[in-house]
């Protein structure tokens, strides 16, 4: 007798950080989002970068093009605040309804960053107005110093600047992005009630050993950059624990292979062609399936004030292999794991 597969069925979760990129890329990245997702929060570093309602629209229009037949598959789009952002825009944005938060990438933070913020006070007013009309702030939160290291500039962004916005806004909704440390995580837990925080697959199956020892791995190479085995433990342990701050974002952020594959590559995770199946060998490896569910399809929804999905979806355990690469418009980009066995498998719906 065939002995049952063991099977985990959830409320079909929703990816609260992703990168889609543009033009052919869509083609790829929003197949493989709505693969897994019902809804995901897209993150607004094009070049030129989304900065008001308008360009959000096309860039909504664009993915929507996209979509596979069959799928419910909804974007939530983000601005991407600069230091010229107005109330104007963000009360505009706001009233149109495509846009559910703004993004704050520090200016040379992270890939696509040039546009960014250069000094927090220059944002005063809009975070003034993203309170008063129920917008959230995203933020990647790393200073930039060149005498900050790297290792440390996720605390001292918190230490710097995110206690003092959270404090001195206590109406504003904050999301500290793929956060990487300890001290994120104790920063979330004892702030208020509307700080919370996404985690990523790639920062709960890995540390930087895994970037680094025994050869230089460019494609666990992504900003916030893995840490030492303590950070990971704690983000294990609270993705984990069953507190509604900490959800799902999955940071999968396509880059071509030549881009990745060089001498000066750029950062960023490609996670999406297997992103439920990475979170659920993270969470398995803690005996925490059953506290997968909340994590990647309730608490989201509940922080934005959107509705839970009512379908479900279902992984099962069974080995199967990423490819060693994907077409990714006239390019192609090497998913994290590429080319090896995962145990989990998201079934495909009929
Ligand atoms: N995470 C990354 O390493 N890269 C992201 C940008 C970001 O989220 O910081 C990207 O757009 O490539
Ligand atoms: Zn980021
Ligand atoms: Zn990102």
């Amino acid at each position: 007798m065939p002995i049952a597969k063991e099977k985990l069925t959830l409320t079909r979760p929703d990816d609260w950080h992703i990168h889609l990129r543009d033009d052919a890329a869509l083609a790829e990245t929003v197949c493989s989002a709505a693969r897994n997702f019902a809804r995901a929060i897209i993150m607004p570093n094009l070049r030129p970068p989304v900065l008001n309602a308008d360009d959000a629209a096309a860039y909504k229009a664009r993915i929507l093009e996209h979509i596979p037949a069959g799928s419910q598959f909804e974007p939530l789009m983000t601005l991407y605040l600069t230091d010229n952002t107005t109330p104007e825009m963000i009360r505009e944005a706001k009233a149109r309804g495509d846009v559910k938060a703004l993004k704050l990438y520090p200016a040379g933070a992270t890939t696509h960053s040039d546009s960014g913020v250069t000094d927090i006070r220059h944002i005063e007013k809009s975070l003034e107005t993203m309170a008063e009309v129920g917008l959230p702030l995203l933020v990647h939160a790393e200073v930039t110093d060149s005498d900050i290291d790297i290792f440390d500039r996720e605390k001292v962004f918190i230490d710097r600047y995110l206690k003092d916005i959270t404090l001195s806004h206590p109406n504003l909704k904050v999301v500290m992005e793929h956060i990487t440390t300890a001290d994120a995580v104790e920063f979330v837990k004892s702030s208020h009630d509307k700080v919370a925080a996404t985690i990523t697959a790639h920062h709960l199956l890995y540390n930087r050993n895994d970037m680094l020892v025994g050869g230089i791995r460019p494609h666990y190479y992504c900003l916030p950059i893995l840490k030492r085995n303590i950070h990971q433990q704690a983000l294990l342990e609270a993705a984990t624990s069953g507190n509604p701050k900490f959800f799902l974002g999955t940071d999968s952020a396509p880059h071509g292979v030549d881009a990745k594959e060089t001498s000066c590559g750029c950062a960023g995770c490609y996670t999406a062609p297997a992103a439920l199946e990475l979170y659920a060998e993270a969470f398995e490896s803690m005996n925490a399936l059953d506290k997968l569910e909340g994590f990647a399809s309730h608490f989201g929804p509940d922080f934005y004030d959107l509705p839970r999905n009512q379908t479900s979806v279902t992984l099962i355990k069974e080995e199967w292999q990423l490819p060693e690469s994907i077409p990714l418009g006239d390019n192609q980009v090497v998913p994290l794991r590429a080319g090896e066995t995962l145990n989990w498998r998201l079934q495909l719906q009929d």
